[in-house]
């Protein structure tokens, strides 16, 4: 990940531009529309592998697909359905699939059209080594394990993140995960089209929303904007630049991220997983299949956890209170084994992006 760092830059730089023009123009704008062209753009270029330009060019084919894609899904009103009625889903599922079919076949080129863009772009690639990038298409197209390794593939190993499994809660996936593997010794073309569409539903939503949740905080408070934008001319002082290495070293700005994703978690209907077996939680007997949704919302603002919810506290987030903070208590990007994969990748995009953005100073109007 630390690779595509220079197309994030790059994209923040667009970014940073923009708003340096509308600044000057004295402009009014929408941040969080600014931002989703931003997230747009580093996951085209990175996940599809498209040199997008959705931030300059509001009609960038890529942004037009993406939104007539997205708008026409029959899907959330059945993914809802199934959250409540898990028991229907041998019924609800392939009537959803049934009326996605059908739905697409009537509307939609431009779902068609982003995969027809995506396996152009493979095919090139195949053909044509000279067109290589370090991208995460790349990574996919080149990702290939053998027998053994994924026989030594562990749970653990699946599992990113600081929070510990609990001993023995992934014995069954363990095995499941070994068997499936058995068969499958690289990625294939449906599945690189399909995590190509998955990247682009977890990530470019998710974190635009962070990041304005967050410039709305900056806005407000102008203490806090201060102490950053000082953290971050100590930091280019010091280190010259900020990249995937030294932004590390912007603790405090860290820490208000971590409490934006606290007081704002941009996901909080997602989490959810299915009981393996039976399990009593205090007065609680969950039965075995039982769909469980994580309140994020509600853990997040829980005065029992969290004394003063509502207030932005970053110090809550000072390694010395970190430590004491239960992992299940704070899941902006899930926990376990399905959790957002590399977070890193995620908190240094997220990071990077404002980093840049408070050599500009938001006041609020
Ligand atoms: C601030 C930004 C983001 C937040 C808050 C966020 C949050 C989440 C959450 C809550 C989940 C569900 C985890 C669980 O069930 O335990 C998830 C899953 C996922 N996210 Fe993110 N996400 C962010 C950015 C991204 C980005 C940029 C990408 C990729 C480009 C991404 C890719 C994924 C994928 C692939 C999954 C599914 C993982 C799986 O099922 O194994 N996310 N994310």
């Amino acid at each position: 990940m630390r690779q595509m760092t220079p197309i994030m830059q790059e994209c923040v730089g667009v970014l940073m531009e923009k708003i340096a023009q509308k600044a000057q123009t004295e402009e009014d704008f929408d941040i969080s529309e600014m931002y989703q062209g931003l997230t747009t753009d580093v996951i085209g270029q990175t996940a599809f592998g498209i040199q997008t330009n959705v931030q300059q060019n509001p009609k960038d084919p890529f942004l037009t697909n993406c939104r007539a894609f997205f708008n026409i899904q029959t899907s959330e009103f059945f993914i809802f359905l199934l959250l409540c009625f898990p028991e229907f889903y041998n019924i609800l599922y392939p009537i959803r699939k049934l009326v996605d079919v059908i739905w697409h076949q009537i509307f939609s080129t431009p779902g068609r059209s982003l995969v027809e863009g995506v396996m152009k772009v493979i095919e090139e690639r195949r053909k044509n080594p000279a067109l290589r990038r370090v991208d995460l298409l790349q990574m996919m197209l080149d990702a290939r394990m053998t027998k053994e390794e994924i026989q030594n593939v562990t749970a653990k190993q699946l599992t990113v993140g600081e929070d510990e499994p609990a001993e023995g809660a992934y014995n069954g996936k363990k095995e499941s995960f070994k068997d499936d593997k058995k068969q499958m010794k690289f990625i294939t073309d449906v599945e690189i089209k399909a995590n190509c569409f998955l990247f682009l539903l977890a990530g470019y939503e998710t974190t635009s929303t962070a990041l304005a949740f967050t410039t709305h905080i900056l806005v407000n408070r102008q203490d806090v904007q201060e102490r950053i934008r000082e953290e971050i001319n100590d930091v280019l002082g010091h280190d010259g630049d900020l990249d995937y290495n030294t932004v590390n070293n912007l603790r405090y700005l860290d820490q208000v991220f971590s409490e934006s994703l606290r007081m704002y978690p941009p996901v909080v209907t997602f989490i959810t997983r299915a009981a393996c077996e039976d399990y009593q939680l205090g007065d609680f007997k969950i039965p075995k299949g039982t769909a469980i949704q994580v309140p994020v919302w509600q853990l997040h603002h829980d005065p029992k956890i969290w004394p003063e919810p509502y207030e932005f506290k970053p110090e809550r987030f000072l390694p010395e209170n970190k430590k004491d903070i239960h992992p299940m208590a704070y899941q902006p990007f899930g926990s376990g084994p399905r959790n957002c994969g590399d977070i890193q990748y995620k908190v240094k995009l997220i990071t990077i992006g404002p980093v840049n953005g408070v050599h500009v100073k938001v006041v609020p109007v």
